[in-house]
């Protein structure tokens, strides 16, 4: 550990089954950095669209390539304390949460130059350590020597049934079986990739909170970070 006490604390899993709400509060409890890194994914993503550089479902990756570099990706916290994504420089939190862009994301994630500029971005971020950082592969790719490594699971149906009920409360239209396919097919994309597949890292902790509460999780998420640094 180091001099601070601080740690990388890695939260992977599955589509929406709560890693974001667990890692902002553990984040808020000790006063560390939260980072989503599937807002990174979903900025690149709204930038393709934006751009026109998806026909029919397909991504123009030559152009997508040349225009990386145009691509600025950024937290800033709010006026709640609470981390808002900014693709070059507009808060684009709620526009990145669309169906549209949920559709699209995973395969622009699957694209090798994408994962290598994030994965930059990322180790960067964490660079000095008290970060707590959900996503795919941070506990198997971004930070494989992260003190504490959480991988998350529930039901599909459980997890279909808590993005739409989040999504119908922001006013947002959707169906469960929308939801349902989207969560599916994006699980199927982002376990099949050739670069940092969605997978457990060997060392993570397995949570199944298909049947616990927001306290619950969030208890036993800080009783395996009091495990972690005690180690
Ligand atoms: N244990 C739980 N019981 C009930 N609802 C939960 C639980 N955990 C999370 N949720 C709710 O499920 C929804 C999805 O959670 P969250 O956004 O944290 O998932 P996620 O894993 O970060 O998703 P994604 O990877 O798709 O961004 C949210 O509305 C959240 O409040
Ligand atoms: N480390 C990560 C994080 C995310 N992705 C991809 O982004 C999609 C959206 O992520 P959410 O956490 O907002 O659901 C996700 O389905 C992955 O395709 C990733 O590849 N690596």
């Amino acid at each position: 550990m180091n001099a601070n006490n601080n740690i990388v604390i890695a939260i992977d899993g599955f589509s929406s089954c709560g890693k974001s709400t667990m890692a902002k509060e553990l984040a808020k409890k000790l006063g560390y950095i939260y980072i989503d890194s599937g807002a990174m994914y979903r900025a690149v993503t709204l930038f393709c669209i934006q751009n026109g550089l998806v026909t029919n479902g397909v991504i123009d990756e030559d152009r997508l390539k040349d225009e990386m570099r145009n691509i600025k990706i950024e937290f800033r916290i709010n006026s709640e304390g609470r981390p808002e994504t900014y693709l070059n420089d507009k808060n684009v939190e709620q526009e990145i949460r669309s169906m549209q862009v949920s559709n699209l994301v995973s395969p622009v994630s699957a694209i090798g130059f994408v994962r290598e500029a994030m994965t930059r971005l990322q180790q960067d971020m964490g660079r000095r350590k008290g970060i707590v950082m959900d996503g795919r592969d941070i506990g198997t790719t971004v930070f494989p020597n992260a003190e504490l490594k959480i991988f998350v699971t529930a039901s599909s149906d459980t997890r279909a049934k808590r993005r739409l009920e989040e999504m119908l409360r922001k006013g947002q239209t959707a169906t469960y079986d929308e939801v349902l396919k989207n969560v599916e097919e994006r699980d199927y994309i982002d376990q099949h990739r050739t670069v940092s597949p969605l997978r457990k890292a060997d060392d993570a902790i397995l949570l199944d909170n298909s049947h616990m509460t927001l306290e619950q999780q969030d208890q036993w998420l800080y009783n395996e970070y009091l495990k972690a640094v005690k180690k």
